[in-house]
């Protein structure tokens, strides 16, 4: 039996958002110290703008403390079938809040987006993408899975993560790593996202869930067997101590689960 996830609980945004650097950070120190590059798989909703929050600011000037976006290669965890510029796409959001802000000093990440030529096949849009990470992660052969360096999820109030909606047969997915949804219950409908092995194979894996919207499913989540069955759910069991969220205390007011406030 492995450890629990963790749960980091924090008074207001910005004490989020500066754990949140320093964790991802040590993240992307690791990684370049075991392989040269930081591979981030990150989703929409709100959680690109706290991302911005948390890279943005300004660096403490410790060593350890510096975002090396030249050394970042970003994904999509899910990612809706529209264009690059639509206001529903999340590449058009983590742009627009990360990248167009950045200083130039943090370098320039690669970024791999949806093809938009198969726009109109949303299954032809999960296989191209799948393609995608086949070619960044060395041949499908000798990887049996991706395994991102982080994840960074968000989690719907139904206990959505990704594009992986409660119930959804994508969630019985075993071999495909990204997968198709034509009929998915938040709009848009159709979209793109990583399988729950993929989302569960990361080196880390973060959530982050903010504002009282979300203390019903928090409670579910961490506090009874049923909301073990929920994508964030699963993604926890599976996961363990090798997944943490990133709360702030309206999010988990009621939550019996033990939070550590404050800081890391
Ligand atoms: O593209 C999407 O729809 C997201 O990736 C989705 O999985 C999101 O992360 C959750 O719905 C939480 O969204 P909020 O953070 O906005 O509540």
């Amino acid at each position: 039996m492995g450890k629990p996830p963790n749960l980091y609980a924090f008074q207001g945004a910005d004490e989020l958002a500066q754990s949140l650097r320093a964790y991802v950070l040590e993240a992307q120190n690791s990684a370049l110290t075991r392989h040269k590059v930081f591979r981030v798989a990150v989703s929409g909703g709100s959680l690109p703008k706290m991302l911005a929050q948390a890279l943005l600011r300004e660096s403490t000037g410790d060593d350890k403390d510096k975002v090396e976006f030249d050394k970042w290669e970003i994904f999509f965890a899910d990612e809706r079938a529209v264009p690059l510029d639509h206001e529903d796409s999340n590449y058009r959001l983590v742009k627009e809040e990360i990248l167009d802000k950045a200083p130039a000093g943090l370098g320039k990440p690669k970024v791999y987006a949806i093809d938009v030529k198969y726009l109109d096949d949303v299954q032809e849009l999960a296989d191209q993408y799948e393609q995608t990470l086949v070619n960044a992660f060395a041949s499908r052969d000798s990887v049996r899975l991706p395994v991102f360096d982080l994840l960074l999820l968000g989690c719907g109030p139904d206990g959505h993560t990704c594009s992986l909606f409660p119930g959804s047969p994508l969630l019985r997915e075993s071999d495909a790593w990204v997968l198709q949804i034509s009929d998915s219950p938040k709009p848009p409908p159709k979209r793109i996202t990583l399988s729950l092995p993929v989302a569960t194979h990361g080196v880390k894996i973060a959530f982050v869930a903010t504002g009282g919207g979300k203390k019903d499913i928090m409670k579910q989540i961490f506090d009874t067997d049923e909301g073990q069955q929920l994508p964030c759910g699963l993604i926890n069991a599976q996961g363990q101590e090798r997944v943490s969220w990133f709360v702030d205390y309206p999010a988990i007011e009621g939550v019996s689960f033990p939070a550590r406030r404050g800081s890391l």
